[in-house]
């Protein structure tokens, strides 16, 4: 295998949807490789599966042996974001992953998933674990508690990697004008980033809070995963980034800048 060279080309040239004529100036976040311009009425917060299945020690997956011990601090960036989105009058979605009681929703034989999900897989293997992961209605599929979504905020269950697939994701943000997509959650390179290519695909703008995320499989996984966002589906920013954009009143300088970008 060979490892590719590192061609992102980093730009302080905003990109984004262009701005409407007479439209107040957009934010511009911090972002590689370019910044991005949004405004906080055409943008979600996607806070990925933040679960106890994902993210508590007896869930899910750390009872397949995956390493969590990073997930804390993930944990806490990602409850900061959540509160300055909320703050800025932009819409938090929560995103929340499973089955129903009986596994239908999660496919039998004939189904990929039935032999891919770790979940299903270790369920089969320790039998005493038998319907006690990604199961609605249990402590595994909650959300964490510090997670609790307040008024406002909408919750969308999916039942795959992708947060877009067989979902109300696409329509919930096409009906609020929604084009900016900020991406947090767990694993960096599964759910997040399944859901990340879907919305460039759907011609949305994402960008990935690296320190929001956290992967499964390594610090070798977590790189590769950013390095596919900022060279071919998205923008990486920061928490720190997002809250102080977020934060600030906009200016007529930023407007113009992100204007004269997108115009071009
Ligand atoms: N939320 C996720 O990234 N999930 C990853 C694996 C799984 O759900 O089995």
């Amino acid at each position: 295998m060979t490892t590719p060279k590192n061609t992102t080309l980093t730009s302080t040239v905003p990109v984004g949807v262009p701005n409407a004529p007479g439209a107040p100036a957009p934010l511009v976040l911090p972002a590689r490789p370019e910044p991005v311009a949004l405004h906080a009425a055409n943008s979600a917060l996607i806070v990925v599966d933040m679960q106890n299945a994902y993210a508590s020690v007896g869930g899910y997956v750390d009872s397949a042996g995956f390493d969590i011990s990073g997930a804390q601090g993930t944990i806490a960036n990602i409850v900061r974001t959540v509160e300055a989105a909320r703050a800025a009058g932009i819409l938090v979605i929560f995103l929340q992953n499973g089955w129903d009681a009986a596994y239908v929703d999660a496919g039998g034989p004939g189904s990929p998933n039935w032999y891919k999900s770790n979940a299903l897989k270790t369920m089969r293997k320790k039998p005493e674990l038998a319907g006690k992961f990604l199961a609605k209605g249990g402590w595994d599929y909650e959300l964490l508690d510090v997670m609790k979504p307040q008024t406002g905020d909408i919750v969308i269950p999916k039942t795959r990697y992708s947060g877009f697939f067989n979902s109300t994701l696409d329509s919930t943000l096409r009906a609020r004008g929604i084009r900016n997509l900020v991406f947090t959650g767990i694993a960096t390179n599964v759910c997040v980033e399944s859901t990340l290519r879907d919305a460039f695909h759907l011609e949305y703008f994402a960008v990935m809070l690296e320190d929001a995320t956290h992967e499964l499989g390594g610090a070798a996984i977590q790189k590769a995963a950013v390095y596919n966002v900022e060279t071919f589906f998205g923008w990486v920013s920061t928490v720190d980034d997002f809250c102080r954009t977020v934060a600030a009143p906009s200016t007529p300088a930023a407007a113009m800048t992100a204007r004269e970008t997108t115009a071009a």
